[in-house]
């Protein structure tokens, strides 16, 4: 189970990000006062345009970032101030996360699953049962640095599954990935909630979040601006389709900015 209270992420900008950002104002308030729970059993997407704080929002859960303001559990640990423990407790797959070039896939997952204290026995068995769900033995011994983009996004949520951790935080887990890629680890995220996980997701592919969450939280600049199940978020924004409430809740959200 994950629970943010009230979590606010403001960045500070150097002056080469302000100029980036083409801002006067050298603070970024990434993530406003956001509240969500994200349950066992259920796959929760956070569905959102770039820049929108999904990222921002997941390395806070996944303790690689300090909330500015508010406080997040995940299993009953405090991510401040039981970060350690929280990190054994879940999986954080995001794409600046790179597997080392040099290394193979198998040599990565066997690094890994000792660098969390599994047994030898326990890592080889993980290994058979994800490398062979994914389809990487054939490559297992090649060097990252020779896998296709597909292949290595494979290997990296491979690798962070090694420990069977409580808690998946996977940032956008099919971008970039052809559609048998992409469909096979979708198939995953759902096995994974059967198995009564706790399974959080960002997105900004509607299709995605349509299909595959059993609950989408709508961000817009840092904002949570809409939260419920595909019907419910239909019903309350009178549309057919997400894409359509997506679009009437970001036309509502800026005219709210202006
Ligand atoms: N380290 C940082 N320093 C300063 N600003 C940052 C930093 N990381 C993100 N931001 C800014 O915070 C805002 C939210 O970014 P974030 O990456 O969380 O959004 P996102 O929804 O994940 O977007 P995307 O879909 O493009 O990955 C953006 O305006 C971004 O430019």
């Amino acid at each position: 189970m994950i629970i943010i209270n009230d979590l606010t992420k403001v960045y500070k900008l150097s002056k080469k990000q302000m100029l980036e950002q083409k801002t006067k104002k050298n603070m970024k308030k990434a993530v406003d006062q956001l509240s969500l729970t994200s349950k066992p059993g259920e796959i929760y997407g956070l569905l959102g345009p770039n820049g929108a704080g999904k990222t921002t929002a997941l390395r806070c859960i996944a303790t690689l970032l300090k909330p500015t303001q508010g406080k997040i559990s995940v299993s009953g640990l405090d991510t401040v101030k039981d970060s350690e423990k929280v990190r054994e407790k879940i999986s954080f797959l995001t794409n600046e996360i790179k597997l080392d070039p040099q290394f193979s896939p198998k040599y990565m997952f066997n690094f890994f699953g000792r660098l969390h204290g599994q047994d030898e026995a326990t890592i080889k068995r993980r290994r058979e049962e994800l490398f062979s769900y994914f389809g990487i033995k054939d490559f297992e011994d090649k060097k990252i640095e020779e896998l296709s983009t597909g292949m290595k996004q494979k290997a990296s949520i491979a690798v962070s599954l090694v420990h069977d951790p409580e808690v998946v935080i996977f940032d956008e887990p099919t971008n970039g990935l052809d559609i048998v890629t992409a469909r096979s680890v979708t198939d995953y995220l759902r096995l994974l909630k059967e198995q009564g996980k706790t399974v959080i997701i960002s997105t900004h592919i509607m299709s995605e979040a349509e299909k595959l969450c059993d609950r989408i939280g709508i961000i817009i600049n840092g904002i949570l601006v809409k939260e419920g199940t595909l019907p419910q978020i239909l019903e309350q924004t009178q549309t057919d389709e997400l894409e359509d409430a997506f679009f009437e809740l970001y036309k509502q959200h800026n005219k709210e900015e202006a």
